[in-house]
């Protein structure tokens, strides 16, 4: 069932240590088939090194009913769900520990737009949750992760197909794209950004955002009416 769908999520899960995005095992990367209602994601705690098609574990979008796969699905799986069932045009989701973004995170601080390596895939600041409270912690947490981000964007009045991705506050990011390969492709862009973000801040420690004219130019010729999301 979903063989290419399992491949295209093994293939995005092995890119992470390729682009130096995770460390052991922290991370996964699921993708979804909206028409049967069905996710594909990595198994939990598995090395990348030793991970194949077979691990793959497909999971019911609605109920989070595992339907094939003899792994565990990744402890990630509920907040993944939360997200594909709010932003409709994810068809991907990466989340990864990426040292500058983690770091961002645990700072609790949006990616500011500083320049248009920014501007090329988001439109507008990179935002960061508040913390999570005791009892979200102590509920369904992953599920409740993914619903502080899906908040995060409405309270902020944001589009998820504008901004590709998100900072949980004590944790780490989440992005995603049209397919599992452009979230892996956001995910990327988003650890240079937070990268690049740390030492513009060392430099000019009350830098300005960009120019909103070059963050127009830059986002809307690329994702403008005749572009698609997430290239
Ligand atoms: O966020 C965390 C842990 O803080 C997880 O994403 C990470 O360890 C990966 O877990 P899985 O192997 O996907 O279950």
């Amino acid at each position: 069932m979903l063989k290419q769908l399992k491949e295209q999520v093994l293939h995005a899960n092995l890119a992470l240590p390729k682009h130096h995005l995770v460390t052991f095992t922290w991370g996964n990367v699921s993708a979804v088939d909206r028409q049967q209602g069905l996710m594909v994601i990595k198994p939990s705690g598995v090395e990348y090194e030793n991970m194949h098609l077979d691990d793959m574990v497909v999971v019911e979008l609605e109920t989070g009913k595992v339907v094939e796969g003899s792994k565990k699905p990744s402890s990630d799986t509920d907040t993944h769900r939360v997200l594909y069932l709010n932003f409709a045009d994810a068809g991907g989701i990466v989340h990864t520990h990426s040292r500058h973004a983690t770091i961002w995170a645990q700072a609790g601080k949006d990616i500011p737009a500083w320049g248009t390596t920014h501007a090329d895939y988001f439109y507008g600041n990179i935002p960061c949750t508040r913390k999570m409270t005791e009892a979200e912690i102590a509920g369904r947490y992953e599920w409740e992760t993914g619903e502080v981000i899906v908040k995060t964007f409405a309270e902020r009045q944001l589009s998820a197909r504008d901004v590709p991705a998100i900072l949980v506050h004590s944790h780490g990011p989440f992005a995603w794209g049209k397919d599992a390969e452009t979230a892996v492709h956001n995910a990327v862009v988003l650890e240079e950004v937070a990268y690049m973000g740390i030492f513009s801040r060392q430099l000019t420690p009350d830098l300005a955002d960009m120019q909103p004219q070059l963050l127009d130019k830059h986002f809307l010729r690329k994702h403008g009416k005749n572009a698609y999301y997430g290239q």
